[in-house]
């Protein structure tokens, strides 16, 4: 179970905005998170990984305090390590794709598997400026899933690929966690297109 109950305010460009989420996951959900622009989607994932912090809350997954202000506790983002696929993909350019999945785990048969499922095998040698948006953000996926997070925050993590490409993985990465029980929040522009997926919804407002 993923228990989340935050107060963040926002730097809006105009007054004060307050990102407000009390919300309770039960284990293995899949969650589609959509709101109007600017609200604090991207925002509330970084908090939840650690990269930001609230003024006021308190994050408990699986049983494990990542963040609780009252008692000042904040573990860092290196020991909380869910699996984060970033807007901007956040590849590392000197890495070809397989060392961007051997950098997370040893496990050959998962990479393989990985490989399998981004369609990437015939890259494996290529560095992200020679790969496609789509094969990037493919990447950027497979990366996040290398060690087998038991949480995994995507920002809009299907972007980049045609709608054909998209239902495929869609429908691979709902077999794929369903295996590992991993728990997912997705930012979404476009709930619907997650109808397949998704457990449930969370809507920031
Ligand atoms: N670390 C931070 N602390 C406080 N405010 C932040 C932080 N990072 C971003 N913001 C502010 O939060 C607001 C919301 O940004 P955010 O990117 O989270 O929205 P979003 O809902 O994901 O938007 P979009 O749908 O357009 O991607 C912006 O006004 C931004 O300036």
């Amino acid at each position: 179970m993923i228990s989340i109950e935050i107060e963040k305010k926002l730097k809006a460009y105009k007054g004060q905005q307050v990102l407000q989420v009390k919300e309770i996951f039960p284990s293995g959900s899949i969650i589609k998170i959509y709101g109007p622009s600017g609200v604090g989607k991207t925002t509330f994932l970084k908090t939840i990984a650690g990269f930001t912090n609230p003024e006021k809350g308190k994050i408990v997954v699986e049983g494990t305090t990542w963040l609780d202000t009252e008692q000042k506790i904040s573990l860092p983002p290196q020991k909380r390590m869910p699996g984060f696929v970033f807007q901007d993909y956040a590849l590392f350019p000197n890495m070809t794709v397989i060392q961007h999945l051997e950098y997370a785990t040893g496990d050959d048969t998962w990479i393989n598997r990985l490989l399998l499922l981004g369609k990437l095998e015939p890259f494996v040698d290529h560095k992200p400026e020679y790969l496609s948006g789509g094969q990037q953000q493919r990447l950027a996926i497979l990366r996040a899933l290398a060690n087998k997070p038991k949480l995994l925050l995507m920002d809009e993590p299907f972007s980049a690929l045609d709608p054909q490409n998209k239902m495929a993985l869609i429908a691979d990465l709902k077999v794929l966690f369903a295996g590992l029980g991993t728990t997912v929040l997705i930012v979404t522009h476009n709930p619907q297109e997650l109808d397949e997926l998704t457990t449930r919804e969370l809507k920031i407002r």
